[in-house]
This record gives structure tokens, sequence and C-alpha cells, in this order.
């Protein structure tokens, strides 16, 4: 099974990146759809959570009011870092339990679209890794028209992660999205082809067809030993 490993900044586009993806039946974990299981009412993040944080940050219906936990642990890196350090057991879970299903269905190429993936050091399981690289006023204005946020909180949330730059020197694959969409189209092209290309052999191996493959040819080999001998 081939892991592709898909990050970037906040805003550089990678959701986008992710549903041109779908759209070419290339599965994709999202890690941000993970995280907000793992905060959700009643569930052991959602406890820890709360325990750390205090109820002030639930809603009247007790679901964790998102955007102000936001803004707490995204002007407080000390905050943050709890936030971080008590989630990243069940985020980190939930996207194994997500590969698992996918590697069980029989899927020979996966992404793993993860914001955090060499904050959180998850780098080191995917192959290739494409970061969605943009400018940095680009990345800006588009946050802050996403989000319609100040920016102040933009800029807060920008700087929560690692460098830009420092992810690009990191990437086997950089997408720069400060152009327009159908640039970045262009661009998706070459991508898929580099995602999509035949499985290597390790890959095979580690697909579940691979996997089979070697557990139907040890049981042969067993059986045909036996006979032999
Ligand atoms: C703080 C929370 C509640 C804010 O929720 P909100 O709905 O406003 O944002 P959302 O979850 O959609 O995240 C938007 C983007 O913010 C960035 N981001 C999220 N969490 C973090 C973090 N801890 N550090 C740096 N950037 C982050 C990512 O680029 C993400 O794509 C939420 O982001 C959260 O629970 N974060 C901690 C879990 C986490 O690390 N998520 C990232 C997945 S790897
Ligand atoms: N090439 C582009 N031209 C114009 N707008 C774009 C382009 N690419 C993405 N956008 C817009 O920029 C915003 C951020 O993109 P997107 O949501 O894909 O980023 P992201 O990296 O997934 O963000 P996050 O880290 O918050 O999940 C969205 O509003 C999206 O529609």
């Amino acid at each position: 099974m081939r892991i592709v490993g898909l990050t970037g900044g906040i805003a550089s586009g990678k959701s986008t990146v992710s549903n041109l993806l779908k759209a070419n039946d290339v599965p994709v974990v999202d890690a941000d759809l993970v995280s907000r299981d793992v905060l959700k009412k009643g569930t052991g993040g959602w406890k820890k959570v709360v325990a750390a944080f205090g109820e002030d940050i639930l809603l009247p219906n007790g679901e964790v009011d998102r955007a102000k936990l936001g803004q707490i642990v995204f002007s407080d890196s000390a905050k943050r870092q709890l936030l971080n350090r008590l989630l990243a057991p069940y985020i980190s879970s939930g996207i194994f339990l997500e590969i698992l299903k996918l590697w069980i269905k029989g899927c020979k190429v996966i992404v793993l679209d993860v914001p955090l993936l060499f904050e959180a050091k998850m780098n080191k399981w995917t192959k290739p890794i494409i970061v969605v690289w943009v400018d940095p006023d680009t990345q800006l204005r588009r946050l802050m028209a996403r989000d319609r946020t100040s920016e102040e909180d933009a800029r807060n949330r920008i700087n929560a992660q690692m460098p830009l730059d420092i992810k690009r020197n990191k990437a086997d694959i950089v997408i720069d999205n400060t152009g327009s969409l159908d640039d970045l189209n262009e661009q998706f092209r070459k991508v898929l082809f580099e995602v999509t290309r035949p499985l290597t052999w390790t890959e095979f191996w580690l697909s579940r067809q691979g996997a089979v493959s070697a557990l139907v040819s040890v049981i042969v080999g067993v059986l045909v030993c036996r006979k032999v001998l």
C-alpha cells in the first residue's frame, strides 16, 4: 500500500487538492475530520479537554465551542501544546483506524491529509509527501476571506504552525497554489500521475493483495515441503 502524505499550511489549499484527489477516486483520510470526531460530546477526547480547559468552552448543548477553544489555543502556545498532547493519541488511533479500513477494502494508494504531518512526526509513515505551498500574503488573504476572521487571529493561526517554507523544503512534491484554480489543476495532473504510478515491490507487499499473496505462498510452500519430505 502506498500512503501519500498531503500537508501544507493553514488555508494553503490542502482541502482543495484533497477534493481533486477524491474526484479522481483516490481515497483520502482527513485528519481535520478525525480531530472533529475525537472532540465530540462524551468521547474520551472531549472528557480530557473539558477536564483541562473547563466547562466554559462548552456550548449549551454540551458540544465543544470550537470557535472559543480556537481563540484560546491559537493565541497561547502553552495551551495549544496542552490541547495537542491531550488529543494526539485519539487522533493517531483515529487515523490508524481509517487506514486499516482502506487496507481491508484493498485500496492500493491512499492519501493522508494531515495539516500537522511534520509537527506530529507522521511524515515517517508517508511517501511521497506533497506540500501545498502558497505565498504568505495570499495565505493570509485566503484565510481571512474563508474564515471571516481578523488579521490578528489569522496571523496567530498561521504562526501556530511550522513555517510553510520549511515544510516546502521537506517535501517530495511541491504544489505552488499561489495562482488561480486553473494553475492548480494543471499542476494537479502531474501530481496525480506521480501518486497513482504502479506500486513498488515494497508498497505491493504492504497492500492487502501483497499480504494475501505472501500468506498463500507460505501455505503452498509448507504443503509442498510436507509432500516432498
Ligand atoms: C482548536 C480547534 C477546536 C479549532 O477548531 P476549528 O473548527 O476552528 O478549526 P479546524 O479544526 O477546522 O482546523 C482548521 C485548521 O487549523 C489548523 N490547526 C488545527 N489545530 C491546530 C493545532 N493544534 N496547531 C496548529 N494548527 C492547527 C489546521 O491547519 C487545520 O486545518 C481544532 O482545530 C482542534 O481541535 N485542534 C486540535 C486538534 C488538531 O491538532 N487538529 C489538527 C489535525 S492534525
Ligand atoms: N488556487 C486558488 N485560487 C483561489 N482560491 C483558492 C485557491 N485554492 C484554494 N482557494 C481557497 O482558499 C481557501 C483555503 O483553501 P483550503 O480550504 O483548501 O485550505 P486548507 O489548506 O485545506 O485549509 P485548512 O488548513 O484550514 O484546512 C478556501 O476558501 C479555498 O476555496
